[in-house]
């Protein structure tokens, strides 16, 4: 296996309320958590703040978006400020369903990742295509396109604060998980093309996660493939099995 630190997210995207987090909290601290696992949790936005103090500090707390500049006229959008403001240091930018619920573009996803990195945050950047286009055979020039608006905005000393999210949106709240193939294929081909357009170092170092229908049943099948660290978990994160998904190295 490689040096990169095992990284399981879990997005509970608009899902919960103070009870279900307190639960959430409980079997992530009866765990037992694999140490070797760097794990963050991501709640809405309104439960930052008791997420932050209710989970073990050893869990990452992460907003599920943010805006592109740090106070002004935004009506219901939040700022990297406010969330570190929480105590919470990561955000997730370009979640499929920002790009395509709420019309995200690429170009504002770059600017939403540069504004998170200068402030200091830890970005988690997510890409994907749709069935249609992988159908269509055009699932690299998707993911590498969305990839690219993403690296444009990354300085060199800014990548050890950056993991990669591929989720097809295919696989999504589907049960149709990719196969451990289909994502290493992915992952694999990202990671040379980041060889070629960064560096080999950021190539090497990067975490590139895989997201999309990961469960109890499917995580260490997927978390064997090499190119694959990890996993940005949706609906399995609601409850206990995402003790095992947090395991899958195990
Ligand atoms: O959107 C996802 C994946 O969701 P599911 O695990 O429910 O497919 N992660 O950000």
């Amino acid at each position: 296996m490689t040096n990169r630190k095992f990284f399981v997210g879990g997005n509970w995207k608009m899902n919960g309320n103070k009870q279900s987090i307190d639960g959430i909290a409980d079997f992530l601290k009866t765990g037992p958590l694999d140490p070797n696992t760097e794990v963050v949790v991501s709640p809405p936005a309104c439960y930052l703040g008791y997420t932050r103090q209710k989970v073990d500090p050893k869990i990452g707390v992460a907003a599920q978006n943010c805006y592109k500049v740090s106070s002004g006229a935004f009506t219901g959008d939040i700022s990297a400020d406010m969330i570190k403001d929480l105590g919470c240091e990561w955000v997730i930018l370009g979640h499929s369903e920002r790009r395509n619920v709420f019309g995200e573009s690429d170009q504002l996803i770059g600017e939403k990742t540069k504004y998170a990195l200068s402030k200091g945050m830890k970005v988690i950047a997510c890409i994907g295509e749709k069935l249609e286009e992988r159908e269509a055979g055009k699932t690299e020039e998707v993911v590498f396109r969305q990839t690219q608006a993403i690296i444009e905005n990354i300085t060199a000393d800014q990548w050890p604060n950056v993991v990669l999210a591929y989720e097809p949106v295919w696989a999504i709240g589907t049960g149709k998980t990719a196969t451990p193939e289909q994502a290493q294929e992915v992952h694999e081909k990202l990671r040379a093309w980041l060889a070629e357009r960064v560096s080999k170092e950021v190539a090497a170092s990067v975490r590139i996660i895989y997201g999309g229908s990961v469960n109890a049943g499917n995580c260490k099948d997927l978390g064997a493939k090499p190119d694959i660290d990890g996993f940005l978990v949706g609906g399995a994160s609601l409850k206990p099995d995402f003790v095992q998904i947090v395991n899958a190295r195990q």
